[in-house]
């Protein structure tokens, strides 16, 4: 596709609006527009109720907008039917959520493989490998998610996302149920996923400390973009987001 070349945006979002049904009349996402780019690292903030979760889902095609356009890697995904949308998401994104989303009867080798065996291809035995030792988990194949602490759990997320070779990784609170050292590791990780393998990333989250790791914050405030901060400090976001919720 034509604007998906080395430096066009994986996920872009024009002017997306998203009205739920029997809502308070403000729509959850009001017009919203802006765009990911490979190789970058954004985290989305803003007050509870803002739409942050809303962006995500329907930038990773889960949600279907009411208006608007949403490309992921070009494709306009709105001109997709099912299967063809899941397909498309199979194959371009990963996810990570705060609660994990593990399948529990499952050992960590076959949680990490089970995107690409429901996606039908073929698994990449020696990549997931691969993965599975860059997040620290190399010889804990065969464990079960219920043998792990919350934060190896967030790392087999991670690893599973990271095994299907997504262009852009959806983050939603990935620390959020984790410490403070946990959760540096998840943002390390999430952070040389962007800078080694030019994943894009787009997290939500609460914590400024979490949203320093980032390249760039996206602030959300009643459903629109009010706000954005380029190389993002602890410092910076904190005023920012404080600035934000008192507007
Ligand atoms: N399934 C739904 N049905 C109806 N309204 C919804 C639904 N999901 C979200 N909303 C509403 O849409 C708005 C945006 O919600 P969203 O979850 O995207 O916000 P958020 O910024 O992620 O909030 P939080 O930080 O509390 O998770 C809110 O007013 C919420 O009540």
């Amino acid at each position: 596709m034509r604007n998906h070349g080395a430096r066009g945006p994986v996920v872009e979002l024009v002017d997306v609006v998203r009205r739920y049904a029997g809502g308070s009349g403000t729509p959850a996402l009001a017009g919203v527009t802006v765009a990911f780019a490979a190789g970058t690292f954004n985290a989305v903030m803003g007050p509870s109720g803002s739409g942050k979760s809303t962006l995500l889902q329907c930038a990773a095609g889960l949600d279907r907008p009411d208006g608007g356009q949403v490309r992921l890697a070009g494709q306009e995904l709105g001109t997709l039917r099912e299967p063809k949308l899941t397909q498309a998401r199979r194959r371009r994104v990963g996810f990570v959520f705060q609660s994990y989303n593990l399948m529990e009867s499952l050992s960590v080798w076959q949680n990490v493989l089970l995107p690409q065996r429901l996606a039908g291809t073929r698994p990449d035995r020696a990549w997931a490998r691969e993965v599975l030792h860059r997040v620290g988990l190399a010889g804990r194949e065969d464990d079960r998610p219920g043998q792990l602490s919350g934060g190896q759990r967030q790392r087999v997320a991670l690893a599973r996302a990271l095994a299907a070779r997504p262009e852009v990784i959806f983050a939603d609170e990935p620390t959020g149920a984790l410490d403070l050292g946990a959760g540096r590791e998840v943002l390390a990780l999430l952070r040389e996923a962007v800078d080694d393998l030019r994943t894009a990333v787009v997290m939500v989250t609460h914590d400024p400390a979490a949203a320093a790791w980032a390249d760039r914050v996206v602030f959300l405030a009643d459903g629109r973009v009010v706000s954005e901060l380029a190389q993002p400090t602890v410092e910076t976001v904190a005023a920012r987001m404080t600035a934000v919720t008192a507007a």
